[in-house]
């Protein structure tokens, strides 16, 4: 029973009942409890009302209430009225006096008016917090002593920031007191006895946060807002309310959802907020055909609901939708006329796809038996607008403003409209890009929600573009600074400033995928510093690598920057004054330079700005140059437990130069979560494959070209078919020929060639080979970091390229002898840029068919051993001459034999000469202890 009273003009009013506060409990035709005790319990000891106050004129026993007469004080002396009396607990007997509620208009919150003395104020606010004392239930008395003075008729009202605070914190004791209720009819729940069994938590959380728990028959309804973990938060993106079988799948979701409460943030359908800027587009440039896609965007809408609705909802909501298609109308016509539409015009205009999709949806949702109310977030998310085109929330507005809409709407199940809100001055505005997954946040933070889900199109975070990087994992959990910095970086996962309302309050982000339910997701929390929880590996000291491309650096140099105060704030402003975004900075500690990389679309007018600002500068040779390198990518490695942990940055760099990577700039953050390179644009996927897998977050892709599919080349090949599942699962190595040539043919392949076949394929489908396109060809694909030829030939001309690869990032493993035993200084040459250019150079196989017999020599050497002599026949074929020329058989077809079984050289006068035995000893190994002029070849 709420009952209802007018105010007249003057705001005066006249109960019709005169309280029984100071003639006892039992008056019987009062409040009943559930009115008054979720009003002490939830709202008004709970409420923020900071406005005075309903003064009461006793002998007339009526109340002047101001329009914003604060309901707080009052709950106060009600308490306090059973504190008197000696209550330590709270039942609803004790509740109900002589208090009644009262709207001023229909629509608002009921606030509860009594009887009261003025002369008591001060007497019962103390008892009431001295017996709250007495419980222990707060610390120090004077702390609230501005209670008092606020309490007094001629002390002008204000409240200040220590005052809030200490409202606050008497508010939190307030209700944590226990209480006593009945549930249902006469049977009474002693929750202090749930205190007693160590409950009182829990019990707290409930008595603060829920109401129903505390009604006797159900009959009051919910008007006070529960708090905390009762509800969570979802939204769904524009993908996931395409279209009218996707909002119905939405419904089934929200529907089959077992949350006790939540709130339901849905985007406009997806192209609608596109057709909505259109329509401004349209009408401000004049073109009339802005009516026409307003009637595309009324049909999408209509035929949406038509899908999914009938009735009446169907009829109620194509009405709405013809009123607010009629408002539009006009509004576009205006906007026609004036040639311009401001700001909060376009807000206004677009937001309607919120609108629309959030009453289809609500109308889903009840459709599958949901009681659920629709909410138009204006009326409640106040945010303030920033210079930056960003928005800062107004938490307490807004909470003020969510309760007093909940007050009016109770309802476990609210479909809210995101991206869109109110200015503090009720003018419609946007929360601007990813607007939606922001209006989520916020109601998580204002409701302290259990979690907040963001339903998308992908399973969850990867930890790299899977476009990029196939082998990307997804990412079970991030912490809120990871998460926060892979959004930065580029990757796709939630807009950082998602992430700030919800860390305060410790509520996790989930993102799931809506077309993939039994996906887990990914869920960002705060850090639980537990290495080994989140089920990734223990290398994975990054968690995940994000890229941004189309980006320029810049590079200011000179000796006169060193050691002068505010060069960087010159060259910064001067940025700032072209409005251009810097996404990194990085200057060395000699500060002769200051390299910083800016979107590639705003580089030019940095560079004419600071030629121009710096010009003197310039010319004086102070600076040397202002130097723009365009066509870079940013690749960023993220990961909370980087911090602290050495080599990751040197595994991160040797994985780069292995893949034959450039860096041009480097910067961290001291908070060392992420480290940030700028490469080439063009390498930027290898980089990125080359990193991801180097940190064991994927295998390591190698492409492979072969040349020389002969005895040892073909051997080869067929070892690898054999060996390829062992490679991937045992070794982490995804290995892949992507060509095989010969003289003549050549076989190439886009993902790699499939052994079982390779004979088959080449002969039927090999083209002419060409080794410059077969190089390109392997080394081409931008989606393998790693590339190596090896080289089965024995074929100097082959072994020439050597140099070339090794300069192009490509490792050269290879049986034959020629490089190695050519010109010394040649291949002097060839080690030390294999060495600079940290690419493998893998010949073992030119010496003992394969046997390890030059690591085995240089691991003796390394190690302190000194060898003395070698001894023995350093020829597979002389060796089988020896032991089967017995002279009954004639030397050729002896040699005949020794080829056939695979010992000579491609021309075996090579063996016969001792030519082979020669380049052996030339190689590597033996050079540890043989000297040769450096002239000498073979
Ligand atoms: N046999 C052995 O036990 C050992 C051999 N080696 C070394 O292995 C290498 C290969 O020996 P092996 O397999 O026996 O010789 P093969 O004669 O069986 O194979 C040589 C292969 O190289 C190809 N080839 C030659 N020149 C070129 C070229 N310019 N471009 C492309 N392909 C070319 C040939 O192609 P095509 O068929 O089209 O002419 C042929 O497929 C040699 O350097 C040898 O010293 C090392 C250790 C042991
Ligand atoms: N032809 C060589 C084998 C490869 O190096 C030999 O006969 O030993």
């Amino acid at each position: 029973m709420t009952r209802v009273v007018q105010f007249g003009k003057k705001g005066k009013l006249s109960p019709r009942y005169v309280g029984p506060y100071k003639e006892g409990l039992g008056i019987t035709n009062f409040l009943s409890y559930e009115e008054i005790s979720i009003e002490i319990l939830d709202r008004h000891v709970l409420g923020l009302w900071t406005k005075d106050m309903a003064s009461v004129k006793e002998e007339e026993a009526t109340w002047e209430a101001g329009e914003d007469m604060s309901p707080n004080i009052c709950i106060c002396f009600l308490l306090l009225g059973f504190m008197r009396k000696g209550a330590s607990y709270f039942s609803k007997i004790n509740l109900r006096s002589g208090y009644h509620q009262i709207r001023v208009r229909e629509c608002d919150i009921s606030k509860i008016a009594f009887q009261n003395r003025e002369s008591d104020h001060a007497n019962h606010l103390r008892i009431v917090l001295q017996t709250l004392r007495a419980h222990q239930l707060f610390t120090k008395f004077r702390k609230y002593e501005f209670w008092l003075r606020l309490t007094q008729k001629k002390v002008k009202f204000q409240w200040s920031n220590s005052g809030e605070k200490s409202f606050q914190e008497l508010k939190t004791r307030l209700t944590s007191a226990p209480v006593l209720t009945l549930l249902n009819g006469s049977d009474r729940v002693d929750f202090s006895s749930q205190w007693e069994r160590g409950e009182s938590s829990k019990f707290r959380k409930s008595a603060a946060v829920t109401s129903k728990e505390y009604s006797l028959d159900g009959a009051l309804e919910n008007i006070q807002l529960p708090k905390g973990d009762c509800w969570s938060v979802h939204k769904f993106g524009g993908t996931c309310v395409g279209t009218s079988e996707r909002i119905g799948n939405v419904a089934e979701i929200i529907t089959a959802d077992q949350s006790e409460r939540k709130v339901v943030v849905v985007s406009a359908m997806s192209k609608v907020t596109d057709m909505m800027y259109d329509l401004i587009y349209k009408a401000q440039s004049r073109d009339d055909s802005y009516l026409t896609a307003l009637d595309a965007v009324r049909e999408k809408h209509k035929l949406a609901a038509v899908d999914l609705l009938d009735g009446d909802n169907l009829a109620s909501f194509l009405c709405k939708l013809q009123d607010d298609i009629n408002n539009l109308k006009a509004m576009l016509r205006a906007i026609y006329i004036a040639g311009h539409a401001t700001e909060s015009f376009s807000d206004f205009v677009v937001g309607h796809g919120e609108l629309w999709s959030a009453q289809l949806l609500a109308s889903a949702v009840r459709k599958n038996g949901v009681e659920c109310k629709w909410m138009d977030t204006r009326e409640v998310l106040v945010v303030n607008p920033t210079s930056s085109n960003q928005v800062d929330p107004d938490y307490l507005k807004s909470e003020e403003r969510l309760e007093k809409w909940y007050s009016n709407n109770p309802s476990k199940t609210i479909i809210a409209t995101g991206f869109i809100a109110t200015t503090p001055q009720n003018i419609p505005t946007t929360l601007k890009r990813d607007g939606s997954d922001f209006s989520a946040a916020i109601m998580g933070a204002l409701l302290q929600a259990r979690q907040v889900t963001i339903w998308t199109d992908v399973d969850g975070v990867y930890s790299a573009d899977p476009r990029k990087v196939s082998e990307a994992v997804i990412l079970k959990t991030l912490s809120y600074q990871e998460a926060w910095e892979m959004s930065y970086f580029g990757a796709n996962v939630l807009h950082p400033r998602t992430i700030v309302p919800v860390m305060q309050y410790d509520i996790p982000i989930v993102i799931k995928n809506i077309f993939n339910l039994s996906a887990p997701g990914t869920m960002i929390c705060r850090s639980s510093g537990n290495e080994y929880e989140d089920g990734q590996k223990l290398e994975s000291l990054v968690k995940g690598f994000a890229t941004i491309d189309n980006v320029a650096l810049v590079n200011v140099e000179g000796t006169g920057m060193a050691g002068i105060p505010g060069t960087a704030s010159a060259i910064f402003s001067a940025v700032k004054d072209v409005g251009a975004n810097v996404v990194m900075i990085s200057q060395a500690s000699s500060e002769h330079s200051v390299c910083f990389a800016v979107p590639e679309k705003e580089v030019k007018a940095v560079a004419d700005v600071l030629e121009s600002r710096f010009g003197q500068a310039l010319s004086a040779g102070r600076l040397s140059q202002i130097a723009v390198i365009p066509n870079c990518s940013i690749l960023a490695a993220v990961g909370q437990r980087m911090a602290s942990t050495p080599g990751v940055s040197a595994t991160l760099f040797t994985a780069l130069a292995k893949a034959n990577i450039n860096i041009r700039a480097i910067a961290q953050g001291c908070t060392e979560y992420n480290i940030t390179v700028v490469v080439k644009r063009e390498d930027c996927v290898r980089a990125l494959r080359a990193v991801h897998s180097k940190f064991y977050l994927s295998r390591t892709i190698i492409a492979v070209g072969i040349v020389g599919p002969g005895l040892i080349g073909g051997t080869l090949l067929d070892q690898l078919k054999d060996q390829t599942a062992v490679l991937k699962v045992k070794f982490n190595i995804d290995l892949r020929v992507m060509g095989i040539t010969g003289t003549r043919t050549m076989l190439l392949s886009e993902s790699g060639i499939d052994l079982s076949r390779w004979r088959e394929l080449l002969s039927a489908k090999g083209e002419m080979a060409d080794m410059n396109k077969f190089v390109h060809h392997v080394r081409g694909n931008h989606f393998i970091p790693n590339t190596v030829m090896v080289d089965c030939t024995a074929d100097s001309d082959i072994a020439s390229h050597y140099y070339g690869w090794l300069h192009r990032g490509i490792h050269v493993v290879t049986p034959n002898k020629k490089a190695n035993s050519g010109p010394l200084d040649q291949y002097l040459k060839l080690r030390t840029l294999q060495r600079q250019s940290y690419t493998h150079y893998f010949y073992e196989a030119t010496v003992g068919a394969g046997l390890p017999i030059i690591s085995t020599l240089r691991g003796l050497l390394e190690t302190g051993d000194k060898i003395l002599r070698i001894e023995g026949i350093f020829s597979g074929t002389l060796s089988y001459i020896f032991n089967n020329f017995t002279g009954s058989r004639a030397f050729s077809q002896v040699v005949e034999e020794a080829k056939e079984a695979g010992y000579t050289e491609p021309d075996p006068r090579d063996d016969l000469s001792g030519t082979d035995v020669a380049r052996k000893v030339f190689v590597d190994g033996f050079k540890y202890f043989v000297s040769f002029p450096a002239s000498d070849s073979l």
